[in-house]
C-alpha cells in the first residue's frame, strides 16, 4: 500500500527555508497535486520524497516505512520530470527496459513482455525501436511515463511533467495521465504551478506558499471554502476580486464601494476592523443601466462603468470601474456569457449578492466568512 506520511518536514538551503514544517498524509492510490507559485517549495518537497534531498528536519514514510535515510532506488517510487530524462543513445524499448534492469525476479523474456504490455497501454508500441530524438514531445512524454510505470512502483512522483507540451497536447495528456493513474492505482504526487492541472486532475490539492502548506482539500472545497486570501486568489481563473476596506458596524466601507453585510456575515466578521471583501468574477451579475437611476438601486447594486471587455468566445471578462472612471485600477472583473452584449464605456448595474461574498481578515488574511453554496444560500435580512 503506497500511502505517504510527511511529518513536520523542513528543508533549509543555507539561509533559505524552502520547506517549513510541512505535514501531510497522502492516502494509498490518491492523486495529490502540489501547487503554488514559483519558489514556494513544491519541487523541494517532491525531491525529499524521492530521496534526492535530505530533510533538515522531519520524517517521511512511504507504505509505512521510514524513508529519510533510504537511497532513491530503494523507495519503490518512479519519477517523471519535465525534461523526461530519456537516454538519447538508447531505443524506446531499451529506455523502458532500463527501469526494470535493477528489479529482481524478472527473466529476460518477462522484461520484454512487460515493456510491450505497457507500450501497448500507452499507445507507443510502434515507437519501440526508435531513439528519443525521433519522437515528438508528446511521444517522449509517453515513453518517460512508460519507463516509470513498467516497474509497477508504489508511488509516482511527477514534477511539471506536461510543461514542455503545447496547449492541445497538454490537455490530452492531462486526461490520459489521470486515466492511467486510476488504471494502475498508484499513489501519485504531482507538482505544478498550473492551477487548471491542479483542479482537473487531482483527488486533493495541496496549496503551498513560501515553504508553508496553506490548505489541502478536494479542488471544489478549495474553490468554495478557501481558508485564506492566498488560497482564494491562487485557485480560480480569472482571479477572485478583492476589495480592501473596513468593517464599520456591519457595513463594509471601501474607497469606492460601500456594502451592507447581511446578518450571517455581520456575525462572522464581528470584531474585525480591517476586512477584505472577496467575490469571484462569475458571481457578479451585470445588466445594462439604460434608464436606471441611482435612486432605483438596491443595497447590493452599484452603477459601474465598463472600461475594458476581453472576449473569450463563450464568455467575456468585463473590467469595471467607478462610474466616473476615477479609480486608478479597475475595481472589479466580472465574467458574463459570451452572448451578453455590453459596450466598452457603457454604464452597467452590478449586483453582488450577499450569499456570494467571501470576507477575509485584513491583517492575517484568514477567511472570516465563505460564500454560501447550495439551497441554504438565501439572503438573510440586511
Ligand atoms: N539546491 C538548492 N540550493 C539553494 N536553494 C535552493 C535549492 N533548491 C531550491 N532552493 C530554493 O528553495 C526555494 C524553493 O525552491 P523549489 O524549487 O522547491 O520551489 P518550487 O515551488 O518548485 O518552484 P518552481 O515552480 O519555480 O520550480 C527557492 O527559494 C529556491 O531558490
Amino acid at each position: 500500500m503506497g500511502e505517504i506520511v510527511i511529518e513536520n518536514l523542513t528543508k533549509e538551503f543555507g539561509e533559505t527555508t524552502a520547506v517549513d514544517d510541512l505535514s501531510l498524509d497522502i492516502a494509498d492510490s490518491e492523486f495529490l497535486v502540489l501547487v503554488g507559485p514559483s519558489g514556494c517549495g513544491k519541487s523541494t518537497t517532491l525531491r525529499c520524497l524521492a530521496g534526492l534531498e535530505t530533510p533538515t528536519a522531519g520524517d517521511i514514510y512511504i507504505a509505512g516505512d521510514h524513508m529519510n535515510y533510504r537511497v532513491p532506488q530503494n523507495r519503490d517510487i518512479a519519477m517523471v520530470f519535465q525534461d523526461y530524462a530519456l537516454y538519447p543513445h538508447m531505443t524506446v524499448r531499451a529506455n523502458m527496459r532500463f527501469g526494470l534492469e535493477e528489479e529482481e525476479g524478472y527473466t529476460k523474456a518477462e522484461r520484454e513482455a512487460r515493456v510491450e504490455e505497457i507500450a501497448e497501454t500507452l499507445g507507443i508500441s510502434e515507437l519501440l525501436d526508435r531513439k528519443p530524438d525521433e519522437l515528438s514531445g508528446g511521444q517522449q512524454q509517453r515513453v518517460a511515463l512508460g519507463r516509470a510505470i513498467v516497474r509497477d512502483p508504489e508511488v509516482f512522483l511527477m514534477d511539471e511533467p506536461l510543461s514542455n507540451l503545447d496547449a492541445k497536447l497538454r490537455a490530452e495528456m492531462r486526461t490520459e495521465l489521470q486515466q492511467l493513474q486510476h488504471r494502475f492505482d498508484v499513489t501519485t504526487v504531482y507538482v505544478t504551478h498550473n492551477q487548471t492541472e491542479a483542479m482537473t486532475m487531482s483527488d486533493r490539492v495541496a496549496v503551498m506558499d513560501d515553504g508553508h502548506l496553506q490548505q489541502v482539500g478536494p479542488p471544489l472545497e478549495l474553490y468554495h471554502a478557501p481558508e485564506n486570501r492566498f488560497v482564494a486568489g491562487f485557485i480560480g481563473e480569472p482571479m477572485m476580486n478583492f476589495v480592501e476596506g473596513r468593517n464599520e458596524g456591519g457595513r463594509f466601507v471601501g474607497t469606492y464601494v460601500e456594502y451592507p453585510f447581511d446578518a450571517t456575515i455581520r456575525d462572522a466578521v464581528d470584531g474585525a476592523d480591517d476586512v477584505v471583501l472577496g467575490v469571484r468574477p462569475e458571481d457578479i451579475a451585470v445588466s445594462t443601466a439604460d434608464g436606471v437611476d441611482e435612486s432605483d438601486l438596491g443595497a447590493h447594486e452599484f452603477l459601474m462603468h465598463v472600461s475594458v471587455i476581453e472576449p473569450h468566445g463563450d464568455q467575456n471578462v468585463l473590467h469595471l470601474n467607478h462610474p466616473d472612471d476615477t479609480a486608478e485600477d479597475d475595481l472589479l472583473h466580472a465574467l458574463t456569457g459570451g452572448t451578453d452584449i455590453f459596450e466598452q464605456g457603457s454604464e452597467v448595474v452590478v449586483t453582488i449578492d450577499p450569499s456570494h461574498v467571501h470576507v477575509f481578515d485584513g491583517e492575517s488574511g484568514d477567511a472570516l466568512h465563505n460564500r454560501r453554496i447550495g439551497p441554504e444560500a438565501e439572503v438573510t435580512n440586511v
